[in-house]
């Protein structure tokens, strides 16, 4: 299994999670972030406004899934979280040891 961890902007949040859920992902955690890449010390958009500060307002979308959906997700993170423009955002992956769903007790790719 593995995890992926996105950084998008966040008014993409929705077509993020559209694209997934079309993709056969059943499950994400989303969490309001701030934090800067590459253009640190330059203006970047936000909500219309130029922003010069250090930290932006990102969202960030975390799901675990089976190896098979890697691929298709991370497609679908990119296709929908594109604007082309700086700051649109990273994708992280790491290897996931196991995931237990609480309620049944299931295990592994069943708990995903
Ligand atoms: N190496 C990193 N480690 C952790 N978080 C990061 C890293 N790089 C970027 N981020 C997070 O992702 C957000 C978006 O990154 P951003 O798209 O600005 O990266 P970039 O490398 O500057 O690319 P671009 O040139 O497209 O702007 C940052 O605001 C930060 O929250």
């Amino acid at each position: 299994m593995k995890e992926i961890s996105a950084i998008i902007k966040p008014f993409k949040l929705d077509e993020v999670r559209e694209a997934l859920a079309e993709v056969g992902v059943m499950g994400l955690t989303v969490t309001e972030v701030k934090g800067f890449g590459r253009q640190k010390g330059h203006t970047e958009l936000y909500r219309g406004a130029e922003y010069v500060v250090d930290f932006l307002p990102k969202v960030k979308i975390e799901l675990v899934i089976g190896d098979e959906l890697l691929n298709p997700a991370v497609d679908a993170i990119i296709k929908a979280a594109f604007t082309g423009k700086i700051g649109d955002g990273k994708i992280f992956i790491k290897n996931v040891e196991e995931v237990i769903r609480i309620r049944t007790g299931e295990t592994g790719n069943d708990a995903v």
